[in-house]
């Protein structure tokens, strides 16, 4: 569980599988990108008309112009460092749907749907299982307890991380482990601003995570130090601009740009950072992690091979734009 330092010559990738393509030499120094599928919704009815987050403010609203163009930059991201995006429509009177993340979870191919907490948000569970349904993934739980997906459901290569505390249920969390055949380990969220797992905790790729202590009650913190003791820390600054919000490939962290603290941490323990600006977003409570759902297909892989020789260079390389 603890695998984070710079890869060794001849590794594997997580899953055990050798690299493709990629000398062991070139191994060495290299943290280890492999190709996503992501799917993600335009803003196009992005507004902030209730509030059901602490960063919300509907007298303040947000510019949903802005909104369109930040995440238009997080698309053109994703693209340029090689991943697949996918589109799913954006439905009127969602405004929230944007938050991809939240819509469900989806590992080896079959989709624990989304079931959420709050009314405003109920139409986005349906409609983003009816689309998964559509796209290849025709295996999908309707869930009968309250989650939000993968804003509180995170997938490592063994295990699965699980918050509660503000919107999912901890009977959810029994329900995805059945479903889904993975080990969950409930985490406990204690500070109402890290409403979701993904805004306090991400997952680095080998193994590791980085995380803000803050957000999680004692028992939960005592967990994430004894599972992953080389784990990046992140402080109150970095947390407070959502930039635990991020998704990372194993080497490239698309990551909220004011989180200089943590863009530092994570360039000196060897990833590559991608600052992106997604303030607008964010007073709807939401970051990078949030508009972006990860599509984990059955057979092989959550990314059949690495990007390019099997090792990302950062933002240009291997960009191949696909859907
Ligand atoms: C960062 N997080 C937590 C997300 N995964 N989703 C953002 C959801 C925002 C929405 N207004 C809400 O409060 O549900």
């Amino acid at each position: 569980m603890t695998v984070s330092s710079a890869m060794e010559p001849g590794s594997t990738v997580p899953d055990g599988r050798l690299l493709p393509g990629a000398a062991p030499e070139a191994v060495r120094a290299e943290r280890v990108a492999l190709r996503r599928h992501y799917l993600m919704c335009r803003p196009e009815h992005f507004a902030v008309t209730y509030a059901i987050n602490p960063w919300m403010d509907p007298a303040a609203g947000a510019d949903a112009a802005r909104a369109a163009a930040q995440w238009e930059a997080l698309r053109a991201a994703y693209l340029a460092l090689g991943h697949r995006v996918s589109l799913i429509d954006p439905v009127e009177g969602l405004p929230d749907m944007v938050f991809a993340a939240n819509g469900a979870l989806v590992v080896g191919g079959r989709v624990y749907g989304a079931r959420f907490a709050h009314p405003e948000r109920a139409a986005e569970g349906p409609a983003y299982a009816d689309w998964l349904r559509r796209n290849g993934f025709p295996d999908v739980l309707e869930a009968a307890h309250t989650n939000e997906g993968e804003g509180d459901f995170l997938v490592l290569d063994e295990v699965i991380l699980a918050g509660t505390g503000f919107r999912t249920d901890l009977a959810a969390h029994q329900e995805a482990q059945e479903f889904l055949g993975r080990p969950v380990v409930t985490l406990r969220l204690v500070d109402p601003r890290f409403y979701h797992l993904d805004t306090a905790l991400f997952p680095l790729g080998g193994g590791n995570v980085a995380y803000y202590p803050g957000a999680f009650s004692p028992g939960s913190r005592a967990v994430l130090e004894r599972l992953f003791p080389d784990a990046v820390l992140a402080g109150a600054r970095d947390a407070e601009v959502l930039g635990l919000n991020a998704v990372c490939d194993g080497r490239n962290v698309v990551i909220n740009a004011e989180a200089a603290g943590l863009i530092g941490t994570l360039r000196r323990r060897g990833y590559e950072p991608v600052p992106v600006d997604l303030s607008e977003l964010r007073k709807a409570g939401g970051g990078p992690k949030c508009c972006t759902l990860e599509l984990r297909a059955s057979a092989a892989p959550d990314l059949a091979a690495g990007l390019g020789t099997g090792l990302s260079t950062g933002l240009g390389a291997a960009a191949q734009g696909l859907s």
